[in-house]
């Protein structure tokens, strides 16, 4: 992901952000096509959004639902679609036709970890169980300071209100921070959609953002929980 220098600045002078410009977007949806035409549209139109930008796809592969329409879209757009599919969903009975570069792996879980690796950014359509555990798990690594990927919502016809609305109720409770909810962009439409994740400024919480992930970081972690909390450093040694 390469950040293109905003020409935004306040009254004062000060520049408000910088523009990220992405190589690639990961795709959440449902595995389902849904009620109405407007999401299978949607689906469509986001597709022909991300060729329109030169944008590549990555996503769970397969045909099946709006994922195989977003991937057509893109495919036949001219471009490059990666699918991330575990083994155990590659019978084509299972999941359809794949469409583009298909990778295997072992598990959900790593497809999950290799759909994140490989993108700068997400977007989530409508869909069901799936697309709600695969989009809050790329919200909570991004409040964990994981990744500062931006995460966006395609909230076709106010699919996505009522979790919006749980979400807003969840900060009012404090369960949530304002910076966390900030981490979720949604909009109408994909074009509307892409332009705000470009825009997107991460507001990185100073504790969480000095966190690892991969495993080749376990001892830089290691370090860091010893700074803060030296007695479970030597539990954890
Ligand atoms: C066994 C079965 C029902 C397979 C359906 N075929 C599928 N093929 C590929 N990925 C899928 C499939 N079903 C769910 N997923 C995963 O879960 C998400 C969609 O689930 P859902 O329809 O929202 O809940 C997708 O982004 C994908 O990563």
């Amino acid at each position: 992901m390469e950040e293109k220098p905003n020409v935004e600045f306040t009254a004062a002078g000060e520049k408000v952000g910088s523009l990220f410009c992405f190589k690639r977007i990961c795709v959440f949806c449902g595995s389902s096509t849904g009620k109405k035409a407007g999401y299978r549209e949607a689906a469509v139109e986001l597709g022909k959004e991300l060729v329109a930008r030169g944008i590549d796809l990555v996503y769970g592969g397969g045909s099946v639902g709006l994922m195989g329409l977003v991937a057509h879209a893109v495919h036949d757009g001219g471009g490059h679609v990666l699918g991330v599919i575990p083994k155990s969903l590659m019978p084509r009975e299972i999941t359809g036709e794949t469409v583009g570069e298909v990778r295997a792996v072992s598990d959900m879980h790593e497809r999950k970890a290799e759909m994140a690796r490989q993108a700068d950014a997400f977007i989530a359509l409508p869909g069901g169980y799936g697309t709600l555990e695969e989009l809050l798990e790329v919200i909570t690594w991004a409040q964990l300071g994981i990744h500062q990927k931006p995460v966006g919502l395609l909230n076709v016809d106010g699919y996505y209100n009522s979790l919006l609305s749980f979400i807003d109720m969840a900060v009012m409770e404090e369960f949530i921070s304002q910076k966390a909810r900030h981490i979720i962009v949604s909009a109408p439409t994909a074009n509307e959609l892409v332009r705000k994740l470009e825009e997107y400024v991460p507001q990185p919480d100073d504790f969480v953002s000095k966190l690892c992930w991969e495993a080749a970081d376990h001892q830089e972690a290691a370090s860091f929980v010893a700074e803060m909390e030296p007695g479970m450093a030597s539990a954890s040694s």
